[in-house]
């Protein structure tokens, strides 16, 4: 069943390592037939360089595998909780990108500092809560869907403005009309959250230029008894003997 979609989201999946937004298998891509109430994710642990579109793994909304030979991605608790919750979302994914897992890591949201962000995302990208010991140890990955949910209540965010989150130290989940789409988004939130990481870091360390490189350029241009001056020398005494 759900062959077309099974291919769909199997080719959003190889995207995953070949925009290098994965490490090993870690990370994973849904998408969804809003019409059958059915959505194909990635099976659990699979490497990508031996995935194959059969392998993808059928799900319901109640987040049961319908069909599949092998268990379904271990985040499909948070993927079943975003089809129900975000009804106008089509695919899914979830990696562990090193910039915006940065940005989960230190629960800082991505900030809306470029055209690179701004153009995909209408505002900050939010980070979710860390969650709670009971959260952890009542269902870890179905909770994450429900702190996902609830951060973008209670912060009056549209998940279709912002197609993305940052879940606390964790990483990332994005989303889109289709999976192909939410893999662009988890790119560009990978990008924007490098960009936005090295622009935080210049505008908080202000570096004085050493005075006494701004005199070796000043004594290099007035040949005076600096270290260039003396290369000066070196240099006038080595012509002389040719
Ligand atoms: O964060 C985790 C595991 O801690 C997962 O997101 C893995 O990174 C992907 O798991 P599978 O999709 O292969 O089950």
């Amino acid at each position: 069943m759900l062959e077309k979609l099974k291919q769909e989201v199997y080719e959003a999946n190889m995207q995953l390592p070949k925009l290098d937004l994965v490490t090993f298998t870690w990370g994973n891509v849904s998408g969804i037939d809003r019409e059958k109430g059915l959505f194909v994710i990635k099976p659990s642990g699979v490497d990508y360089d031996k995935l194959k579109p059969e392998d993808m793994v059928v799900v319901n909304l109640k987040g049961e595998v319908v069909e599949g030979e092998m268990n379904p991605s271990s985040d499909t608790p948070t993927h079943t909780v975003l089809y129900n919750e975000f009804p106008e979302i089509g695919g899914i994914v979830h990696t562990h990108s090193p910039w915006a897992v940065s940005f989960a890591a230190a629960e800082i949201d991505v900030p809306a500092l470029s055209t690179t962000h701004a153009d995909t995302f209408y505002g900050d990208v939010p980070v979710t809560p860390a969650l709670t010991k009971e959260e952890i140890e009542g269902g870890y990955e179905e909770n994450t869907g429900k702190v996902i949910v609830k951060t973008f209540k209670e912060r009056k965010i549209d998940p279709e403005a912002v197609p993305a989150v940052l879940v606390s130290q964790h990483g990332p989940f994005a989303w889109g009309k289709t999976p192909d789409k939410a893999v662009y988004n988890a790119k560009v939130l990978e990008v924007a959250s490098e960009i936005d990481y090295h622009a935080l870091q210049m505008t908080r360390r202000n570096i004085e230029v050493p005075q006494y490189l701004l005199d070796k350029h000043y004594y290099r241009k007035h040949g005076k008894n600096a270290y260039y001056g003396q290369e000066n020398a070196k240099s006038k005494e080595h012509a002389a003997r040719k």
